[in-house]
């Protein structure tokens, strides 16, 4: 794709964007398959809670739809520490296991950092073990968190090169606003991370080409915070009730946004789809290095 901004439809659809991923993704697994070597995730769920078995589901679906192998653990909520360390290293030694994920948040009594640190760094499709926290950091071969990837993969369709713009990241979990930005960064924007400490927050999301919201709270970027013709990631992912209805919205107030940005992403149907595009994705890659073939073009970072 290409063309300038005002040609295009401002709305970015993470629903097609990720179709189109996944099915580049199951094009490989088919070549892979083909040398007999089918890819596999391995996706473990501690405890019972209603919305993540969903997610898990779906997760499942789409990995076996992409032809590759999907193994599912779940463990019941009072699982000790020592079962799922033993687990984690069971899946580990698995030769037909080349991505592990754990999904978060863990029951309290967890330590959730032990788990992820215990998973072995190349099946760690998430990104989140230290060893790919520090090689994304310095510039080396990682495995990156799936839900910064899929940002990186719209903007990169959207705007060419990023050299040199302005982003402004809102937000800075170890799972997105951090990997957000050293990704930005790899692809030289000038960073900035802004956070709930951050002195007028509007005037700093005002200087952004680029901004990623990654907050958790409902509608709180207003359209008048926003540059005009800037390219907006809403990463947030609220439930609000609305009338007695549970409604999706991210943390950026869609509507006045939409008429000052150049490019959007709606929620529903923008970074969450993509999200688990790159799972996909990135198992494949960890599957490609595995075998030592070479890795899945436009997949990666
Ligand atoms: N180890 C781990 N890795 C994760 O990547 C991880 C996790 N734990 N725990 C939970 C969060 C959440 N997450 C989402 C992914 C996709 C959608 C998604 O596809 N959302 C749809 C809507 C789904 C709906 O209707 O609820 C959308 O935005 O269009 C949402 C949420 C991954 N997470």
């Amino acid at each position: 794709m290409s063309g300038s901004i005002t040609d295009r439809e401002a709305l970015i659809d993470g629903k097609a964007f990720s179709a189109d991923v996944r099915q580049r993704v199951a094009a490989q697994v088919a070549n892979l398959k083909e040398q007999g070597i089918t890819p596999g995730l391995a996706v473990v769920l501690v405890g019972e809670d209603p919305a993540s078995e969903v997610y898990v589901r779906n997760k499942g679906i789409q990995t076996r739809e992409a032809g590759m192998n999907s193994y599912e653990h779940k463990l019941p909520a009072d699982t000790t520490q020592e079962a799922l360390m033993a687990l984690v290293a069971q899946l580990n030694a698995d030769k037909a296991v080349h991505g592990i994920l754990v999904q978060l948040p863990l029951p309290g009594h967890l330590d959730a950092e032990a788990v992820l640190n215990a998973i072995e760094p190349a099946k760690d499709v998430d990104g989140f073990h230290i060893l790919n926290v520090g090689l994304l950091a310095t510039g080396q071969k990682a495995m990156v968190a799936c839900t910064p990837l899929g940002c990186l993969m719209m903007l990169r369709d959207r705007l060419g090169d990023l050299a040199g713009l302005n982003a402004v990241i809102v937000g800075r979990s170890n799972i997105v606003g951090k990997p957000m930005a050293q990704l930005l960064l790899r692809d030289s924007c000038t960073v900035t991370i802004a956070h709930s400490k951050t002195r007028d927050l509007g005037e700093v999301c005002r200087r952004a080409d680029i901004l990623v919201a990654a907050v958790g709270r409902p509608g709180m970027i207003p359209g008048d915070w926003i540059k005009p013709g800037a390219t907006v990631i809403d990463v947030g992912i609220n439930r609000i009730e609305e009338g007695g209805r549970t409604r999706l919205v991210g943390d950026v107030d869609f509507d006045s946004a939409r008429a000052v940005a150049g490019a959007i992403t709606p929620v529903p149907g923008g970074v969450g789809p993509m999200t688990i595009a790159c799972l996909l994705a990135n198992t494949l890659t960890a599957c490609c290095r595995a075998a030592g073939l070479p890795e899945p073009e436009g997949l990666t970072a």
